[in-house]
């Protein structure tokens, strides 16, 4: 199938400043695909997936026609979750990699979804995983791949969203226990981890190869706003 006749179910298409993880700050283009095979407890994007509705769908031609109108160099590929739609997400990534104007396409993925057919088919060294491995509170843990865990390469992000303790507790845990060679990002739930409290647990815990991720778009806009 080409370009134009493959296509995916779509949110939003919008520029800002990445507001998470190694890239935060950086200026980025968002593609968020609506769909997602999770209903995390304290999902922020409950506008991407029934029972919403997508806003529209394009083909592959269109999204990479409309990233080209925008300016920065990188890509934040989101959700709702991006791979949830097998060879069309992969095709998508394909294409986008294809862009000479991009230099880096990150990808926020869910860690229910298998990474090995993404990892072992795209080469390109512009495309990096950002996982979101859920823990206790999102209430979807046991929908997780630990076997992804292995997958991620030394580019690739690992993020803990930490609701509570036991979150705090349980992401250890799996890094103790589980073998990975992506950067750990804990980053606490808006709502109910005041980030003073989760840095002083990642001090008093000696968490001293992990990163405190806080979300830049939460701080600079309305923590409920769209598209930014
Ligand atoms: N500024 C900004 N940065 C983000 N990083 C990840 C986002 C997401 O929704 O996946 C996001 C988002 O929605 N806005
Ligand atoms: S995986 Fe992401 S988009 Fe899906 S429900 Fe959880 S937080 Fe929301
Ligand atoms: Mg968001």
């Amino acid at each position: 199938m080409n370009m134009n006749e493959i296509k995916l179910p779509m949110v939003e298409i919008f520029e800002t400043v990445e507001g998470e993880g190694t890239g935060a700050g950086f200026p980025t283009i968002f593609v968020r695909l609506f769909g997602c095979n999770l209903r995390c407890t304290w999902c922020d994007t409950p506008y991407s997936y029934p029972p919403e509705k997508a806003e529209k769908v394009m083909s592959i031609e269109e999204i990479v026609n409309d990233v080209r109108s925008y300016s920065s160099h990188h890509i934040c590929l989101t959700g709702g979750e991006p791979l949830l739609y097998g060879d069309h997400s992969l095709k998508l990534i394909e294409e986008l990699v294809k862009l000479e104007q991009i230099k880096d396409i990150h990808i926020e993925t869910n860690g229910a979804i298998d990474l090995k057919p993404f990892i072992s088919q795209i080469k390109s060294s512009k495309v990096r995983y950002v996982m979101d491995y859920k823990l206790p509170d999102s209430g979807e843990m046991e929908k997780m791949n630990a076997n992804n865990l292995k997958l991620l390469r030394k580019q690739d992000e690992l993020k803990f969203v930490i609701g509570s303790e036991q979150d705090f507790f349980i992401a250890k845990l799996l890094l103790d226990t589980h073998k990975t060679k992506a950067l750990p990002l804990f980053s606490p739930v808006w709502e109910t981890m005041p980030p003073q409290k989760l840095v002083e647990m990642m001090l008093k815990h000696k968490c001293s190869h992990i990163k405190l991720n806080l979300q830049l778009h939460k701080i600079i806009w309305d923590p409920a706003m769209r598209g930014v």
